[in-house]
């Protein structure tokens, strides 16, 4: 069967020049930490900070070595104006002259952080926003529904790479030459699905609505639902995704008594809004509890955001939990 490769799904989906660009240089980001975690323990570089090797040098951090490529790959892109990361506490801005710039992108290095040092799944997220090139800075405070592409990679037993165009998300697998092959041209969440993925440990700290979703889930044949439920939680937001975009599932990471404060766990820029983009695109349904994940105001870069995403009608079940309190 004839391979598609990333440019060659690039021109097929008419993403424009500039995106498609910018696309590409994210993917060769990805590609590169992906070479980089092959390796890390060998090399020194780990998940902890302040930590060393075994010839007693320090270690650099996964996280920092992660967002030190992707700024490598996107300042010379001279279509890109912002990077916002989670391993910056403000944007980056490029200079670029009159007829370039114009993009944006927000991301998270590498997701994960428990599963650094474990040889357990880890990711990298990121968001595609139109920012004026002239006032770049003053233009990335944008809902997830002004996101023109978004996406994830999974540095897994395979690396995947999942893109979300214009409605449409497509999964890649990274070959041995460094290519990204099409492998899933539209993906689909099904509608239906007895999988939750949620950090019960915080089970004190839980509202109303999450403690009644998971008793439910956890009373299986035998309670209101009818039928068995399952839980996996890998404690990678990407893995958990990639999980749920291939079988279906849903995703919680609720605003809590403890998480309340700061707004909940996951960030709102380069976590939730571009995961909630695929999952829509997907057929799946992404929300806060009271209202839809997308449509949320951002007021501060790394602003966080309670993150309920997966299966439609099981988000829904959720949501209707939140109308009753
Ligand atoms: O173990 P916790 O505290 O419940 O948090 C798990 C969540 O934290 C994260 O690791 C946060 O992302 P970072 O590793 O990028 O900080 C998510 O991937 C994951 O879903
Ligand atoms: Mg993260
Ligand atoms: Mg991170």
């Amino acid at each position: 069967m004839a391979r598609t490769n990333l440019s060659e799904w690039l021109l097929h989906r008419q993403v424009p020049p500039k995106l498609a660009e910018t696309m590409t240089s994210v993917a060769a980001a990805c590609a590169e930490i992906a070479e980089v975690l092959r390796t890390a323990p060998i090399e020194g570089i780990s998940g902890v900070a302040g930590t060393t090797n075994v010839q007693g040098e320090d270690q650099k951090q996964l996280d920092v070595v992660s967002n030190d490529i992707f700024i490598e790959h996107l300042r010379p892109n001279r279509h890109v104006s912002a990077l916002v990361s989670e391993e910056l506490e403000e944007p980056l801005l490029f200079e670029r002259s009159a007829d370039e710039g114009g993009l944006a992108i927000a991301c998270d290095p590498l997701d994960g952080s428990s599963n650094l040092d474990v040889n357990v799944t880890v990711g990298s997220i990121f968001s595609f926003l139109e920012v004026p090139a002239d006032d770049p800075g003053a233009h990335l405070l944008q809902p997830g529904t002004e996101q023109i592409a978004a996406g994830y990679a999974a540095y897994g037993n395979s690396t995947s790479l999942v893109l979300v165009y214009q409605g449409q998300a497509s999964a890649f697998t990274l070959d041995a030459s460094g290519d990204f092959v099409l492998t899933a041209a539209t993906l689909t969440i099904p509608s239906e699905s007895a999988e939750y993925a949620i950090n019960a440990a915080r089970e004190r700290f839980w509202d109303e609505a999450t403690r009644t979703y998971v008793a439910d889930s956890v009373k299986g044949e035998d309670g209101p639902l009818g039928k068995r439920y399952n839980m996996r939680w890998v404690g990678s937001m990407v893995a958990d995704i990639h999980r749920i975009l291939m079988r279906g599932g849903v995703f919680l990471y609720p605003l809590d008594s403890e998480t309340v404060a700061k707004g909940g766990r996951l960030r709102l820029l380069y976590e939730a809004n571009p995961m909630a983009l695929i999952v829509e695109a997907a057929g799946g349904r992404a929300s806060t509890g009271p209202g839809r994940l997308l449509e949320a105001a951002p007021s501060s870069i790394h602003q966080r955001i309670p993150v309920i995403l997966g299966s439609s009608a099981e988000v829904e079940r959720i949501e209707r939990l939140y109308q009753q309190l």
